[in-house]
């Protein structure tokens, strides 16, 4: 077996980090390698929530802290090694993060950031507050180390060397299930995830837990390891700022980058303490890297150094854009069946105000099973707000919807989902930094745990996906990069992403808006195709020989009311239609039969 430079080169990396001990006596160093595995687990478990998950923390340092001081107490008490205490500790610590997440659950952006911070002063305020329990600013000194001193630093170096091995391969292992997908799509569009079955809140909460698990481990390591725990020293931001400084420099989202990023940050810190005398030179040193971080190195060393052959390759090249799409000759799709006489979907009163203006306003309609019912309106009458609201990504005040006779209007979007709603956004909303394949295997059912460990891309799954890819047309493109395609065929991959659900009423915001006319066509003939098969489909559009070629029935709306409804030729001859909507051009163009 040849193995390859990289898995040497980490090999080596990690024999010395695990042996550190044996290459020096020198404590100094040997407290700077100790405390940049403090730093690494501590970024590792921050890459859960901040590199997979997207959400920036400046508290986690807290869970250092509280690892520490659940160690530090027990110790108090029971007289056994402190390092009995550490998994209670890392739980402890997970079970806080949760209570955390369950608390930030509607928040996102600066205002995570800004929560994370609170809660890191609110903990210290406990820490400080709590005297019974943690002897306040005083606070506790821990158990010396009762072992053979010939051992030195060797049991605190091993346990995190232990624990960082263990953060690692919990990483590895949540990016590479459906669960880590899950995580992947809520960084890159929440919303957009909840429209297709990833169940957020669920999914943030074991986030914050992993996030957590081992940094309250280490934390518990590294208070028997200073002998003391205090809340200025558990609880300062510098702590956070670094752990977060670390997992910026190594590379969000990757495995080793919290690493790499710790073992450059700490000794860095470390000169910097003991050469300029800390304190506020750290602040300094930490700022300064902050923003020549985000303004030289935005994604981190190791995507940066990844990217770099690929960029060599791609320059001067015109990407995807322009590539040709496998349209294979498909038979004529079968006649689609007859309707079933059945509603799958009824609007009753929708109602939705941005301030002052009603973008829908009372809009009733109803979607017949079978049926390819077409959407249509000027601009500003409020399509995309009903299907937002259809969809569950907007809040609507006031009305129902009805799906097969189960009213939705106040399920999350996952959950319609799941109950067989599919839709299309206007503009494409593929997560780019996914592959095609990966965006199709993306949208994920009820949340079971199971999903914690099944593979992210495999099996039948995946070979669904690359089924759906070929259908669109759109198969020798299943590892590109969504964000590298074209915008036509991005909206290929996003119908083949939304059937992965098996949908019952797909809506399709404006399908050919923005592509050309020979995709145009494929669009039409994949939705016919889709329809003979037994999907439903609501169809926002402004082409009209499109709407009108495909559609029927075709419900009007102008100013959030539905105006007009009828079949396409009763709709051509509507003269509020034509006043609202189409024009008397429109109207004498297809009466000469000019269209
Ligand atoms: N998030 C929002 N905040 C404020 N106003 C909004 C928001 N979303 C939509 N609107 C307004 O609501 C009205 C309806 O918008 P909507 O996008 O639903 O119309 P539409 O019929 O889909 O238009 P188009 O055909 O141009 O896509 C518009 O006046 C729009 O400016």
């Amino acid at each position: 077996m040849r193995l390859s430079p990289y898995t040497v080169a980490i090999g080596v990396v990690a024999a010395v980090i695990t042996f550190f001990p044996a290459l020096t006596d020198n404590l100094y160093y040997q407290n700077m390698v100790i405390l940049s595995l403090v730093f690494a687990i501590s970024a590792a478990g921050l890459n859960v929530i901040t590199g997979y998950t997207g959400y920036i923390s400046l508290g986690q340092g807290a869970f250092l802290g509280i690892g520490a001081y659940v160690c530090a107490i027990l110790s108090q008490h029971v007289d056994v090694s402190p390092f009995v205490w550490v998994p209670l500790a890392g739980v402890v610590a997970a079970a806080v993060a949760m209570l955390l997440g369950l608390v930030t659950f509607r928040s996102r952006g600066p205002s995570f950031v800004i929560i994370t911070i609170a809660f890191l002063f609110l903990v210290q305020f406990v820490a400080t507050n709590w005297t019974s329990l943690t002897n306040g600013s005083a606070g506790i000194t821990m158990p010396l180390p009762d072992w053979d001193p010939a051992l030195g630093n060797w049991p605190f170096h091993l346990a995190l060397v232990v624990l960082l091995a263990l953060s690692l391969v919990m990483s590895w292992w949540i990016r590479r299930t459906k669960f880590g997908m899950g995580l992947i799509a809520i960084r890159e569009d929440e919303d957009k995830a909840g429209t297709i079955g990833v169940n957020a809140p669920v999914y943030k909460l074991l986030a914050f837990g992993a996030s957590a698990l081992f940094v309250g481990m280490a934390g518990a390591v590294y208070g028997y390891y200073l002998t003391f725990v205090d809340p200025i020293g558990m609880f300062t931001i510098l702590v956070s700022v670094q752990i977060v400084l670390s997992l910026i420099l190594g590379g969000r989202g990757t495995l080793f980058g919290p690493v790499l990023g710790a073992f450059i940050i700490e000794p860095v810190n470390a000169v910097a303490n003991n050469e300029f005398g800390g304190g506020n030179v750290r602040l300094l040193l930490f700022g300064a890297l902050l923003v020549l971080l985000v303004l030289l190195l935005p994604r981190g060393i190791l995507p940066t150094v990844a990217g770099l052959p690929a960029r060599r390759r791609t320059r001067g090249t015109a990407g995807l854009t322009g590539a040709r799409l496998e349209i294979a000759e498909r038979p004529p799709p079968p006649a689609a069946p007859a309707p079933s006489g059945k509603v799958l979907l009824e609007v009753k009163g929708l109602a939705k105000s941005f301030g002052g203006l009603r973008a829908v306003d009372g809009c009733s309609f109803t979607v017949p099973e079978g049926s390819i019912t077409g959407l249509i309106g000027p601009n500003g009458s409020g399509k995309t707000t009903v299907f937002n609201l259809i969809g569950g990504s907007m809040e609507g005040d006031g009305g129902e919807i009805w799906l097969d006779g189960r009213r939705i209007d106040r399920l999350p979007p996952w959950s319609r989902a799941h109950l067989g709603l599919g839709r299309t956004f206007q503009t494409t909303r593929l997560f780019n930094e996914m592959t095609a394949l990966e965006n199709v295997v993306a949208p994920l059912r009820d949340f079971s745990f199971g999903q914690l460990r099944l593979d992210g891309v495999s099996g039948a799954e995946a070979a669904k996906a690359q089924e759906l890819l070929d259908f669109v047309g759109m198969g020798a493109y299943r590892d590109h990069p969504a964000g590298q395609l074209s915008y036509g065929q991005q909206k290929l991959v996003e119908l083949a992403q939304i059937l992965v659900l098996d949908p019952r009423l797909i809506l399709l915001d404006e399908p050919a808006g923005g592509i050309n006319p020979t995709l145009i066509e494929r669009m039409g003939s994949l939705i016919r195709e889709l329809n003979a098969d037994g999907k439903t489909f609501l169809l926002v559009e402004h082409n009209m020989p499109f709407v009108l070629g495909l559609c029927d029935p075709i419900r009007v709306l102008a100013q959030g009311r539905c105006l007009a409804e009828g079949t396409p030729q009763e709709i051509q001859r509507d003269p509020r239609v034509v006043e609202a909507y189409l024009g008397d051009d429109y109207l004498l163009e297809s009466t000469n039969g000019g269209r």
